[in-house]
């Protein structure tokens, strides 16, 4: 049976707007806030898992997105973590942390995970994109949008437009897109 939608669980109104944006008129994109609970693991491990659980909440096919932020400095950390990170520490605690080093390069990390149902192996999408950890420049309604530097303008400062044709979530979307396109889902 071909995919007419794709039901995106996500408690996060920014993602979801992103990814109606990105698909526009690819696919319809419904939404249910179902809180799903995270384990620890790698990025891809975390990913599979939440669409596992979303798939069993809804009992029915699932698109879940796990974003991490890896700060090269640290290996990676925080990683998956980045969200507990982001609420204790605020963007001046997250640039603190890279003032010992001169090392300040990051990499958004965005995976879609789809679960066709519960019991079923969820696929994955990925996408990254490399940028640096400055000091919080422009809005402040999108996580840490305001401290990661792309080419000179951090997220925050971009138009919508511009954020959503770099960023690590338009680039795992690609991916979601050739999958659809292939029609073997
Ligand atoms: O493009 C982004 N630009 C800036 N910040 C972002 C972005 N994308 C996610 N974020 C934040 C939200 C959360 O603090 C953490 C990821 O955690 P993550 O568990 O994936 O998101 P969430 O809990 O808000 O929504 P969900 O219900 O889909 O799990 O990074
Ligand atoms: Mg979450």
């Amino acid at each position: 049976m071909p995919l007419t939608k794709l039901n995106f669980i996500t408690g996060n109104k920014n993602k979801l707007a992103e990814v109606r944006a990105i698909l526009g008129n690819v696919i319809e994109v419904d939404n249910q806030a179902v809180d799903v609970p995270e384990i620890q693991g790698s990025i891809e491990e975390i990913a599979k898992e939440k669409a596992r659980r979303a798939a069993e909440a809804i009992n029915g096919p699932a698109l879940t997105e796990d974003t991490a932020l890896e700060f090269d400095a640290l290996k990676g950390l925080p990683g998956p973590y980045i969200k507990t990170f982001m609420e204790s520490l605020g963007h001046e605690g997250l640039n603190k942390m890279l003032d010992g080093f001169e090392d300040r390069s990051a990499q958004a990390v965005c995976t879609f995970a789809f679960c066709r149902g519960p019991g079923e192996e969820p696929l994955i999408f990925q996408g990254r994109t490399a940028g640096t950890i400055v000091r919080p420049r422009g809005p402040t309604n999108f996580g840490w949008d305001p401290i990661f530097e792309y080419e000179g303008q951090t997220y925050a400062e971009m138009d919508k437009e511009a954020k959503n044709k770099i960023s690590h979530r338009y680039k795992a979307l690609v991916k979601l897109q050739q999958w659809l396109a292939e029609g073997q889902h």
